[in-house]
């Protein structure tokens, strides 16, 4: 085109040297130079970006013709599996769910050679609260994720209300299970929009502000999306990274709140919060579980001290069961001793600040005053 035109231009030139043409015809020519390549330049574009929407749906085509390892089913139970007929979604009226939980001699293993969970027996009745206690990797994330089906069991049964969650469409179970996983993932969206997907898959768009905002407060995080720019659009960045990991475990719990589920599952999630704040959410966690199916995993022993059964996981086995006053009166059980060892490590803590900040301390108050606004503590 540059080309083109600077060959038209000389040509023009030479003609207006000899006479032949005006500098009007000149300007005339350049007019209609320029008409002419607006058309030739958008069909040139639209060339370049349909070849490149082409190379882009053939790479998106790829992904989903991508076939999931064996080895990793995550979230491609799709399909009722089991031997009894299968449920049709709107068969489950979510509201009618009463939330009866039974594991029957459930085992499972992520590798063939590593077995997770072995034969685990439990039952959670409608309405009532079961915690999942024991040490690091013995497997109490696990039971949840298998509730949630994002794997199958190897061995035995899950059911809820008495139908096998393999007979249920994985999207139709999870309309009445909500859960405040471990890691919370955020969507790279508003504070608005993170929480409101609680109600994803039912009336997503019906959601008001009030209701978002009702569950933040019951959450405890309100005030503080008050005080950012944006408020409840303020941007949560990729995976929730601008908020803290207390921040986003909160927005997770008013995401469950907004849901109002059958069940409840909480992995560990009050674990991000300092020990005020944890203090001020349980409540609301509590209300939110009232009466209602829950299944708790928690390593701070005293936040689930209130739960009607108490299961002690060791290696993927069920050790110990019972509640706290039982379970803690027993002094060769696990229970026991990791209930000690907590409370032991809380005294131990309490102690380590007494010193400096008791007004019995030989020290000067002033002193005494700085060094103790110094550790964070009032
Ligand atoms: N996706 C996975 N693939 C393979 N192994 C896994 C996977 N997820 C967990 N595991 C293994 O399964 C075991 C149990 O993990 P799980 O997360 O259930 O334990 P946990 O009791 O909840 O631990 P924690 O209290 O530390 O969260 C661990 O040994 C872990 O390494």
């Amino acid at each position: 085109m540059q080309f083109g035109m600077l060959v038209g231009c000389l040509l023009c030139a030479q003609r207006i040297f000899r006479g032949d043409m005006t500098v009007g015809d000149f300007v005339l020519f350049l007019s209609y130079l320029n008409q002419m390549y607006v058309p030739l330049n958008w069909f040139g574009n639209s060339y370049r970006v349909i070849q490149k929407n082409f190379v882009d749906m053939e790479r998106m085509l790829e992904v989903l013709r991508e076939k999931p390892e064996d080895s990793e089913p995550l979230m491609v139970v799709e399909d009722p599996t089991s031997s009894q007929e299968p449920v049709p979604a709107d068969h489950i009226q979510v509201d009618s769910v009463q939330g009866d939980i039974e594991f029957s001699n459930v085992s499972f293993c992520y590798h063939l050679e590593e077995p997770i969970l072995r034969d685990i027996s439990f039952r959670v009745p409608a309405g009532s609260t079961v915690a999942l206690v024991g040490p690091s990797g013995s497997g109490k994330s696990t039971i949840l994720k298998l509730l949630y089906r994002f794997y199958e069991v190897d061995q035995g049964s899950i059911t809820i209300d008495g139908w096998d969650i393999r007979s249920l469409p994985p999207k139709a179970l999870r309309r009445f299970l909500g859960m405040v996983p471990q890691d919370t993932a955020l969507f790279n969206d508003t504070i608005r929009f993170n929480i409101q997907y609680g109600r994803a898959g039912c009336d997503f768009e019906e959601v008001t502000l009030k209701e978002v905002q009702r569950s933040a407060r019951a959450a405890q995080i309100h005030n503080k999306i008050v005080t950012l720019p944006a408020g409840y659009e303020t941007q949560v960045g990729e995976r929730g990274a601008r908020l803290s990991g207390g921040e986003r475990q909160r927005v997770a719990i008013a995401r469950t709140m907004l849901k109002n589920p059958s069940i409840v599952l909480l992995d560990e999630a009050t674990s991000a919060l300092d020990t005020y704040t944890e203090l001020s959410i349980q409540s609301a966690l509590q209300t939110m579980t009232r009466n209602r199916t829950t299944l708790i995993v928690a390593h701070r022993l005293s936040t689930i001290v209130h739960a009607d059964l108490i299961l002690v996981l060791k290696d993927g086995r069920i050790v110990e069961r019972g509640s706290h006053n039982s379970l803690v009166r027993d002094p060769r059980g696990l229970y026991h001793r990791l209930w000690f060892t907590q409370l032991r490590e809380d005294q131990e803590l309490a102690r380590s600040y007494r010193p400096s900040c008791s007004p019995d301390s030989t020290t000067d108050t002033s002193s005494v005053t700085v060094s103790c606004c110094e550790d964070g503590v009032e």
